[in-house]
Protein backbone atom coordinates (compact mmCIF):
# COMPACT_ATOMS: atom_id res chain seq x y z
CA UNK A 1 0.00 0.00 0.00
CA UNK A 2 1.39 3.47 -0.75
CA UNK A 3 2.88 5.49 2.14
CA UNK A 4 3.23 8.75 0.79
CA UNK A 5 7.03 9.69 0.50
CA UNK A 6 7.79 12.92 2.49
CA UNK A 7 6.94 16.02 0.00
CA UNK A 8 10.98 18.07 -0.46
CA UNK A 9 13.28 14.84 -0.27
CA UNK A 10 15.79 14.84 -3.16
CA UNK A 11 15.82 10.91 -4.32
CA UNK A 12 14.88 10.91 -7.36
CA UNK A 13 14.63 7.87 -10.10
CA UNK A 14 15.36 7.84 -13.82
CA UNK A 15 13.94 5.14 -15.42
CA UNK A 16 16.13 4.75 -18.87
CA UNK A 17 19.29 6.67 -16.89
CA UNK A 18 21.49 4.34 -19.04
CA UNK A 19 20.79 5.99 -22.27
CA UNK A 20 21.66 9.55 -24.09
CA UNK A 21 19.41 11.11 -22.26
CA UNK A 22 18.92 9.28 -19.13
CA UNK A 23 22.68 9.86 -18.48
CA UNK A 24 22.96 13.11 -19.35
CA UNK A 25 19.33 14.07 -16.99
CA UNK A 26 21.57 12.12 -14.42
CA UNK A 27 24.78 14.08 -14.18
CA UNK A 28 22.47 17.42 -14.06
CA UNK A 29 20.80 15.74 -11.61
CA UNK A 30 23.35 14.82 -9.57
CA UNK A 31 24.92 18.49 -10.01
CA UNK A 32 21.84 19.78 -8.81
CA UNK A 33 22.19 18.06 -5.62
CA UNK A 34 19.72 14.46 -6.17
CA UNK A 35 20.14 11.35 -4.81
CA UNK A 36 19.72 8.65 -8.18
CA UNK A 37 18.58 5.68 -8.90
CA UNK A 38 18.60 3.99 -12.28
CA UNK A 39 16.47 1.73 -13.77
CA UNK A 40 17.49 0.35 -16.44
CA UNK A 41 17.62 -2.91 -18.76
CA UNK A 42 21.42 -2.36 -18.65
CA UNK A 43 23.79 -0.51 -16.76
CA UNK A 44 26.01 1.72 -19.02
CA UNK A 45 28.41 3.46 -16.72
CA UNK A 46 29.03 3.62 -13.20
CA UNK A 47 29.11 7.22 -11.54
CA UNK A 48 29.28 8.30 -7.36
CA UNK A 49 25.74 8.72 -5.89
CA UNK A 50 23.73 6.67 -8.45
CA UNK A 51 22.23 3.37 -7.38
CA UNK A 52 21.49 1.11 -10.60
CA UNK A 53 18.78 -1.56 -10.69
CA UNK A 54 18.62 -3.61 -13.74
CA UNK A 55 15.03 -4.74 -14.76
CA UNK A 56 12.62 -4.67 -17.57
CA UNK A 57 10.07 -1.54 -16.66
CA UNK A 58 7.30 -4.23 -17.66
CA UNK A 59 8.18 -5.79 -14.72
CA UNK A 60 6.68 -4.19 -11.63
CA UNK A 61 8.08 -6.01 -8.30
CA UNK A 62 11.43 -4.99 -10.07
CA UNK A 63 9.90 -1.08 -10.17
CA UNK A 64 8.96 -1.04 -6.82
CA UNK A 65 12.42 -1.95 -4.96
CA UNK A 66 14.12 0.53 -7.37
CA UNK A 67 11.04 3.11 -6.33
CA UNK A 68 11.31 2.33 -2.71
CA UNK A 69 11.83 5.96 -1.01
CA UNK A 70 11.49 8.30 -3.96
CA UNK A 71 9.53 10.92 -4.29
CA UNK A 72 9.99 11.91 -7.68
CA UNK A 73 10.39 9.48 -11.01
CA UNK A 74 11.73 10.51 -14.82
CA UNK A 75 10.93 7.84 -17.48
CA UNK A 76 12.55 8.51 -20.74
CA UNK A 77 13.07 4.40 -21.41
CA UNK A 78 12.29 3.72 -24.93
CA UNK A 79 13.13 0.63 -27.23
CA UNK A 80 15.29 2.12 -30.11
CA UNK A 81 12.84 4.11 -32.77
CA UNK A 82 14.59 2.30 -35.95
CA UNK A 83 13.45 -0.76 -34.61
CA UNK A 84 10.49 -2.64 -36.51
CA UNK A 85 9.81 -4.87 -34.06
CA UNK A 86 6.29 -3.95 -33.18
CA UNK A 87 5.25 -6.10 -29.95
CA UNK A 88 8.13 -4.30 -28.24
CA UNK A 89 6.83 -0.86 -28.73
CA UNK A 90 3.23 -1.84 -27.38
CA UNK A 91 4.59 -3.70 -24.62
CA UNK A 92 7.15 -1.47 -23.44
CA UNK A 93 5.64 2.01 -24.36
CA UNK A 94 2.30 1.09 -23.37
CA UNK A 95 2.11 -1.73 -21.18
CA UNK A 96 5.41 -1.04 -19.62
CA UNK A 97 4.20 2.56 -18.94
CA UNK A 98 0.90 1.95 -17.54
CA UNK A 99 3.18 -0.57 -15.48
CA UNK A 100 5.19 2.43 -14.49
CA UNK A 101 2.25 4.55 -13.63
CA UNK A 102 0.84 1.60 -10.84
CA UNK A 103 4.19 0.88 -9.29
CA UNK A 104 4.76 5.06 -8.97
CA UNK A 105 1.30 4.53 -7.10
CA UNK A 106 2.03 1.89 -4.82
CA UNK A 107 5.55 2.98 -4.23
CA UNK A 108 3.92 6.76 -3.23
CA UNK A 109 5.96 8.55 -5.70
CA UNK A 110 3.96 11.84 -5.59
CA UNK A 111 5.60 13.27 -9.33
CA UNK A 112 5.96 11.34 -12.88
CA UNK A 113 7.71 13.55 -15.52
CA UNK A 114 7.53 11.62 -19.17
CA UNK A 115 9.71 11.95 -21.73
CA UNK A 116 7.23 11.99 -24.65
CA UNK A 117 8.26 13.34 -27.96
CA UNK A 118 6.84 16.14 -30.48
CA UNK A 119 6.00 13.85 -33.14
CA UNK A 120 2.66 12.91 -31.57
CA UNK A 121 1.32 15.99 -33.90
CA UNK A 122 3.64 15.10 -37.20
CA UNK A 123 1.60 13.25 -39.90
CA UNK A 124 4.96 14.29 -42.34
CA UNK A 125 3.30 17.45 -43.59
CA UNK A 126 4.78 20.54 -42.41
CA UNK A 127 4.41 21.69 -39.02
CA UNK A 128 4.94 25.54 -38.55
CA UNK A 129 5.47 26.83 -34.83
CA UNK A 130 3.31 24.10 -33.66
CA UNK A 131 1.83 24.60 -30.22
CA UNK A 132 0.41 21.93 -28.00
CA UNK A 133 -2.72 21.93 -28.42
CA UNK A 134 -2.47 20.53 -32.20
CA UNK A 135 -4.24 17.12 -32.68
CA UNK A 136 -2.35 14.12 -31.72
CA UNK A 137 -1.23 12.62 -35.28
CA UNK A 138 -3.91 10.47 -36.89
CA UNK A 139 -1.51 9.00 -39.39
CA UNK A 140 1.73 9.21 -36.99
CA UNK A 141 4.99 8.28 -39.11
CA UNK A 142 5.91 5.03 -37.48
CA UNK A 143 4.50 2.55 -35.31
CA UNK A 144 7.23 3.79 -32.79
CA UNK A 145 5.48 7.24 -32.51
CA UNK A 146 2.07 5.84 -32.71
CA UNK A 147 3.00 3.88 -29.07
CA UNK A 148 4.09 7.47 -28.26
CA UNK A 149 1.05 8.66 -28.34
CA UNK A 150 -0.68 6.11 -26.14
CA UNK A 151 2.24 6.43 -23.77
CA UNK A 152 1.56 10.28 -23.36
CA UNK A 153 -1.81 10.05 -23.05
CA UNK A 154 -1.69 7.20 -19.98
CA UNK A 155 0.60 9.32 -18.41
CA UNK A 156 -1.21 13.00 -18.32
CA UNK A 157 -4.84 10.91 -17.92
CA UNK A 158 -2.85 9.26 -14.48
CA UNK A 159 -2.62 12.74 -12.89
CA UNK A 160 -4.95 12.88 -9.83
CA UNK A 161 -4.20 16.31 -7.95
CA UNK A 162 -6.82 14.87 -5.15
CA UNK A 163 -4.59 11.68 -4.13
CA UNK A 164 -1.44 13.79 -4.64
CA UNK A 165 -0.12 11.99 -7.75
CA UNK A 166 1.26 14.97 -10.48
CA UNK A 167 2.08 14.04 -14.08
CA UNK A 168 3.79 15.86 -17.06
CA UNK A 169 4.95 15.21 -20.38
CA UNK A 170 7.95 16.87 -21.96
CA UNK A 171 8.05 16.85 -25.72
CA UNK A 172 11.65 16.92 -27.07
CA UNK A 173 12.42 17.64 -30.90
CA UNK A 174 15.99 16.36 -32.47
CA UNK A 175 17.55 15.73 -29.51
CA UNK A 176 21.43 15.96 -30.37
CA UNK A 177 25.25 16.43 -28.35
CA UNK A 178 27.54 14.37 -27.08
CA UNK A 179 26.95 10.68 -26.98
CA UNK A 180 23.76 10.62 -29.23
CA UNK A 181 23.93 7.14 -30.95
CA UNK A 182 21.79 8.35 -33.59
CA UNK A 183 21.24 11.42 -35.23
CA UNK A 184 25.04 11.61 -35.90
CA UNK A 185 26.18 8.39 -36.49
CA UNK A 186 23.84 7.78 -38.74
CA UNK A 187 24.34 10.76 -41.05
CA UNK A 188 28.43 9.95 -40.48
CA UNK A 189 27.51 6.67 -42.14
CA UNK A 190 25.55 8.08 -45.02
CA UNK A 191 28.04 10.42 -46.23
CA UNK A 192 30.36 7.65 -45.35
CA UNK A 193 28.51 5.79 -48.23
CA UNK A 194 28.57 8.66 -50.27
CA UNK A 195 25.23 8.95 -49.92
CA UNK A 196 24.91 13.04 -48.71
CA UNK A 197 25.34 14.99 -52.28
CA UNK A 198 21.93 15.53 -52.10
CA UNK A 199 19.36 18.34 -50.53
CA UNK A 200 15.72 16.97 -50.63
CA UNK A 201 13.72 20.02 -52.17
CA UNK A 202 15.00 24.01 -52.51
CA UNK A 203 16.67 23.29 -48.64
CA UNK A 204 14.59 25.98 -47.04
CA UNK A 205 12.58 23.61 -44.91
CA UNK A 206 13.25 24.67 -40.72
CA UNK A 207 13.13 22.31 -37.97
CA UNK A 208 13.76 21.88 -34.34
CA UNK A 209 17.40 20.01 -33.36
CA UNK A 210 17.68 20.40 -29.50
CA UNK A 211 20.52 20.10 -27.16
CA UNK A 212 20.16 17.58 -25.12
CA UNK A 213 21.42 19.93 -22.08
CA UNK A 214 18.24 22.08 -23.50
CA UNK A 215 16.07 18.97 -23.21
CA UNK A 216 17.52 18.04 -19.15
CA UNK A 217 16.66 21.62 -18.25
CA UNK A 218 13.38 21.48 -19.62
CA UNK A 219 12.54 18.21 -17.37
CA UNK A 220 14.21 19.39 -14.43
CA UNK A 221 12.27 22.52 -14.36
CA UNK A 222 9.16 20.68 -14.92
CA UNK A 223 9.76 18.57 -12.14
CA UNK A 224 10.63 21.27 -10.00
CA UNK A 225 7.29 23.30 -10.84
CA UNK A 226 5.40 19.98 -10.44
CA UNK A 227 3.18 21.11 -7.32
CA UNK A 228 -0.47 20.67 -6.47
CA UNK A 229 -2.39 23.16 -8.31
CA UNK A 230 0.06 23.75 -10.48
CA UNK A 231 -0.77 24.93 -14.41
CA UNK A 232 1.33 22.15 -15.61
CA UNK A 233 -0.28 19.59 -13.75
CA UNK A 234 -1.23 16.65 -16.37
CA UNK A 235 0.17 19.01 -19.69
CA UNK A 236 1.98 18.34 -22.69
CA UNK A 237 5.57 20.47 -23.08
CA UNK A 238 7.72 21.32 -26.38
CA UNK A 239 11.14 21.83 -25.13
CA UNK A 240 13.69 22.77 -28.13
CA UNK A 241 16.02 25.12 -28.61
CA UNK A 242 13.72 27.75 -29.80
CA UNK A 243 16.01 28.82 -32.74
CA UNK A 244 14.59 26.66 -35.39
CA UNK A 245 17.05 25.89 -38.28
CA UNK A 246 17.31 24.68 -42.20
CA UNK A 247 17.19 20.85 -41.99
CA UNK A 248 20.05 20.95 -44.11
CA UNK A 249 21.94 23.76 -42.79
CA UNK A 250 22.11 21.46 -39.76
CA UNK A 251 23.04 18.60 -41.23
CA UNK A 252 25.68 20.44 -43.35
CA UNK A 253 27.23 22.39 -40.24
CA UNK A 254 27.68 19.20 -38.24
CA UNK A 255 28.94 17.52 -41.44
CA UNK A 256 31.61 20.05 -42.42
CA UNK A 257 32.31 19.85 -38.58
CA UNK A 258 33.62 16.88 -39.20
CA UNK A 259 35.47 17.31 -42.57
CA UNK A 260 32.92 15.86 -44.75
CA UNK A 261 31.43 17.88 -47.60
CA UNK A 262 28.32 19.38 -47.42
CA UNK A 263 25.60 18.16 -49.60
CA UNK A 264 25.17 20.07 -52.77
CA UNK A 265 22.92 18.94 -55.46
CA UNK A 266 19.18 19.47 -55.17
CA UNK A 267 16.57 16.84 -55.94
CA UNK A 268 12.71 17.50 -56.15
CA UNK A 269 10.85 16.45 -52.61
CA UNK A 270 8.02 14.86 -54.70
CA UNK A 271 10.23 12.74 -56.82
CA UNK A 272 12.52 11.58 -53.59
CA UNK A 273 9.50 10.51 -51.65
CA UNK A 274 7.66 8.60 -54.36
CA UNK A 275 11.18 6.90 -54.90
CA UNK A 276 11.69 6.19 -51.14
CA UNK A 277 7.64 4.59 -51.57
CA UNK A 278 8.53 2.40 -54.16
CA UNK A 279 11.52 1.57 -52.71
CA UNK A 280 9.82 0.64 -49.23
CA UNK A 281 6.79 -1.42 -51.22
CA UNK A 282 9.43 -3.32 -52.91
CA UNK A 283 11.10 -4.28 -49.38
CA UNK A 284 7.40 -5.34 -48.59
CA UNK A 285 6.88 -7.17 -51.37
CA UNK A 286 10.43 -8.86 -51.04
CA UNK A 287 10.39 -9.73 -47.47
CA UNK A 288 10.30 -13.46 -48.10
CA UNK A 289 13.01 -13.69 -49.50
CA UNK A 290 15.45 -10.64 -49.15
CA UNK A 291 15.90 -8.05 -46.20
CA UNK A 292 17.74 -5.12 -46.06
CA UNK A 293 16.85 -1.83 -44.80
CA UNK A 294 16.59 1.09 -47.57
CA UNK A 295 18.64 4.74 -45.88
CA UNK A 296 15.51 6.70 -47.91
CA UNK A 297 12.72 5.07 -45.91
CA UNK A 298 9.19 7.89 -46.57
CA UNK A 299 9.55 8.84 -43.11
CA UNK A 300 12.97 10.21 -43.44
CA UNK A 301 12.68 11.56 -46.40
CA UNK A 302 9.89 13.75 -44.75
CA UNK A 303 11.59 14.42 -41.49
CA UNK A 304 14.80 15.67 -44.44
CA UNK A 305 11.96 17.80 -46.85
CA UNK A 306 9.68 19.37 -44.93
CA UNK A 307 8.91 21.64 -41.75
CA UNK A 308 8.65 20.63 -38.20
CA UNK A 309 9.33 22.75 -36.02
CA UNK A 310 7.58 23.89 -32.46
CA UNK A 311 6.46 26.51 -30.30
CA UNK A 312 7.87 26.60 -26.46
CA UNK A 313 5.84 29.33 -25.77
CA UNK A 314 3.92 27.32 -23.34
CA UNK A 315 6.26 26.43 -21.15
CA UNK A 316 8.17 29.55 -20.97
CA UNK A 317 4.92 31.44 -19.61
CA UNK A 318 4.36 27.99 -16.77
CA UNK A 319 8.16 26.78 -15.90
CA UNK A 320 10.30 30.08 -16.81
CA UNK A 321 11.50 27.60 -19.86
CA UNK A 322 14.28 29.27 -21.70
CA UNK A 323 17.29 27.25 -23.63
CA UNK A 324 20.77 27.42 -21.69
CA UNK A 325 22.88 26.57 -24.43
CA UNK A 326 22.78 27.95 -27.92
CA UNK A 327 22.34 25.91 -31.12
CA UNK A 328 25.96 26.89 -32.33
CA UNK A 329 27.42 26.11 -29.43
CA UNK A 330 25.69 22.82 -29.27
CA UNK A 331 27.39 22.00 -32.83
CA UNK A 332 30.49 22.83 -31.51
CA UNK A 333 30.16 20.80 -28.34
CA UNK A 334 28.84 18.05 -30.57
CA UNK A 335 31.25 18.00 -33.08
CA UNK A 336 34.32 18.46 -30.88
CA UNK A 337 32.91 14.83 -28.96
CA UNK A 338 33.05 12.52 -31.82
CA UNK A 339 36.29 12.29 -32.62
CA UNK A 340 36.71 8.48 -33.90
CA UNK A 341 33.42 9.83 -36.46
CA UNK A 342 35.81 12.42 -38.19
CA UNK A 343 36.98 12.17 -41.46
CA UNK A 344 39.45 9.52 -42.07
CA UNK A 345 39.65 8.55 -38.22
N1 LIG B 1 16.59 10.97 -29.24
C1 LIG B 1 15.68 11.80 -29.72
O1 LIG B 1 15.90 12.57 -30.67
C2 LIG B 1 14.31 11.84 -29.10
C3 LIG B 1 13.99 11.01 -28.04
N2 LIG B 1 12.74 11.08 -27.47
C4 LIG B 1 12.41 10.23 -26.32
O2 LIG B 1 13.40 10.44 -25.32
C5 LIG B 1 13.58 9.26 -24.54
C6 LIG B 1 15.05 8.95 -24.43
O3 LIG B 1 15.57 8.75 -25.72
P1 LIG B 1 17.10 8.38 -25.95
O4 LIG B 1 17.89 8.77 -24.77
O5 LIG B 1 17.45 8.91 -27.29
O6 LIG B 1 17.01 6.79 -26.05
P2 LIG B 1 18.06 5.66 -25.59
O7 LIG B 1 17.74 4.46 -26.40
O8 LIG B 1 19.44 6.19 -25.65
O9 LIG B 1 17.67 5.41 -24.06
C7 LIG B 1 16.59 4.64 -23.65
C8 LIG B 1 17.05 3.68 -22.57
O10 LIG B 1 15.92 2.90 -22.14
C9 LIG B 1 16.34 1.54 -22.07
N3 LIG B 1 15.20 0.63 -22.19
C10 LIG B 1 14.61 0.18 -23.32
N4 LIG B 1 13.63 -0.68 -23.01
C11 LIG B 1 13.59 -0.79 -21.67
C12 LIG B 1 12.82 -1.57 -20.77
N5 LIG B 1 11.89 -2.41 -21.19
N6 LIG B 1 13.04 -1.44 -19.45
C13 LIG B 1 14.02 -0.60 -18.99
N7 LIG B 1 14.79 0.14 -19.80
C14 LIG B 1 14.59 0.05 -21.13
C15 LIG B 1 17.30 1.44 -23.23
O11 LIG B 1 18.07 0.25 -23.18
P3 LIG B 1 18.58 -0.37 -24.61
O12 LIG B 1 19.47 0.67 -25.22
O13 LIG B 1 19.28 -1.61 -24.22
O14 LIG B 1 17.34 -0.59 -25.42
C16 LIG B 1 18.11 2.69 -23.03
O15 LIG B 1 19.11 2.52 -22.07
C17 LIG B 1 12.74 8.18 -25.21
O16 LIG B 1 11.51 8.06 -24.53
C18 LIG B 1 12.47 8.74 -26.61
O17 LIG B 1 11.25 8.27 -27.10
C19 LIG B 1 11.82 12.00 -27.89
C20 LIG B 1 12.10 12.84 -28.93
C21 LIG B 1 13.35 12.83 -29.63
C1 LIG C 1 13.10 14.53 -35.80
C2 LIG C 1 14.33 15.13 -36.41
C3 LIG C 1 14.51 16.55 -36.03
C4 LIG C 1 15.52 14.32 -36.01
C5 LIG C 1 15.77 13.35 -37.08
C6 LIG C 1 16.66 12.24 -36.64
C7 LIG C 1 16.87 11.27 -37.79
C8 LIG C 1 15.54 10.76 -38.24
C9 LIG C 1 17.68 12.01 -38.86
C10 LIG C 1 19.14 11.97 -38.42
C11 LIG C 1 19.98 11.90 -39.66
C12 LIG C 1 18.97 12.15 -40.76
C13 LIG C 1 19.29 11.81 -42.15
C14 LIG C 1 18.29 11.57 -43.06
C15 LIG C 1 16.86 11.54 -42.64
C16 LIG C 1 16.60 11.92 -41.18
C17 LIG C 1 17.72 11.47 -40.27
C18 LIG C 1 17.86 9.94 -40.27
C19 LIG C 1 18.60 11.24 -44.47
C20 LIG C 1 18.50 9.74 -44.62
C21 LIG C 1 17.61 11.92 -45.41
C22 LIG C 1 17.92 11.60 -46.84
C23 LIG C 1 19.35 11.92 -47.18
O1 LIG C 1 19.68 12.55 -48.12
C24 LIG C 1 20.34 11.37 -46.24
C25 LIG C 1 19.98 11.78 -44.83
C26 LIG C 1 20.99 11.26 -43.83
C27 LIG C 1 20.71 11.85 -42.50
Amino acid sequence: MATRVRPGNKRCAVIGGSGFLGRHLVEKLLDRGYSVSVFDIRQSYELPGVVFHMGDLCDKQALLTALKDVSLVFHCASPFPGSDDRALFERVNIQGTQTVILACIEAGVQKLVLTSSASVVYEGTDIKNGREDLPYAKKPIDYYTATKIQQEKLVLEACDQQKGFLTVAIRPHGIFGPRDPQLVPILVDTARRGKMKFIIGDGSNLVDFTFVENVVHGHILAAETLKSNSPICGKPYHITNDEPVRFWDFMSEVLVGLGYAAPRYHLPYALVYGLALLLWLLTLVLRPFVSFKPTFTPMRVALAGTHHYYSCERAKEDMGYKPVVSLKEGIARTVQSYPHLRRGA
